[in-house]
């Protein structure tokens, strides 16, 4: 497969939101475009980010590596604005959307850029709330340093689960610390003044099926 390049750009102005099962980072018409490796001659576009957690760190990826799982997985999600006019529309095709997924290693340093996101979360405690990310994200530092990964043809997890993701998940996790999961974990579900903390949003994995799993040692 060919080198999968980025043209990230840092988004200023980003809104978080609680989306009742976790926290969702929107960049709409953002410049961040992300093309090669298994993407064809498509250019995807970064449309928003979020992640996925467990109730401890022994759980929380989507992905599992030989039955492994991490302590959670960041996904980038990027729609193809070569072929398709809108997020939407790609959603109904095969080749519509590019995630990243980048596993969580849970370590002693905190993740500066994550820490952003955990410096918000007290203003969207509940669901349906949101407000805007003061500091500048670049999404670039939240990847790896060694860019190797797998990739195949795989679906959304969450309803309505669309067949229509490219997914490229890293072989190498990012860490971040237990404080900063335990901040994910007090997020609401709910919108009132009930608290049923979102302990854990992550999708297990499903049967690979006859799908090719296709791997980029950068
Ligand atoms: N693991 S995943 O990458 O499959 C995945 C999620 F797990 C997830 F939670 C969300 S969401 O937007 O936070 C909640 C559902 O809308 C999305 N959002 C997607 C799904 C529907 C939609 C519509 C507009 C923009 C993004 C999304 C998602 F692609
Ligand atoms: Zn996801």
């Amino acid at each position: 497969m060919k080198k999968l390049t980025f043209a990230y750009e840092s988004q200023s102005d980003l809104r978080i939101l609680n989306t009742g099962h976790g926290w969702k980072v929107e960049a709409p018409q953002s410049g961040s475009r992300l093309e090669g490796g298994p993407l064809g001659e498509d250019i995807y576009q970064l449309e928003q980010f979020h992640c996925h957690w467990g109730e401890t760190s022994a759980e929380g990826s989507e992905h599992t590596v030989d039955g492994r799982a991490y302590a959670g997985e960041l996904h980038l999600v990027h729609w193809n604005t070569t072929k398709y006019q809108s997020f939407a529309e790609a959603a109904q095709h095969p080749d519509g959307l590019a995630v990243l997924g980048v596993f969580f290693d849970v370590g002693n340093e905190s993740n500066d850029e994550i820490e952003k996101i955990v410096s918000t979360l007290s203003e969207i405690k509940f669901k349906g709330q949101f407000t805007d990310i003061p500091d500048v994200i670049d999404p670039t530092t939240f990847l790896p340093s060694g860019l190797g990964y797998w990739t195949y043809l795989g679906s959304l997890t969450t309803p309505p689960c669309n067949e229509c993701v490219i997914w490229i998940v890293y072989k190498e996790p990012i860490t971040v610390t237990e404080e900063q999961l335990v901040q994910f974990r007090c997020l609401s579900a709910c919108s009132g003044e009930a608290e049923e903390f979102i302990v854990k949003n992550y999708r297990p994995p499903q049967p690979l099926g006859n799908r090719a799993l296709r791997e980029c040692n950068a």
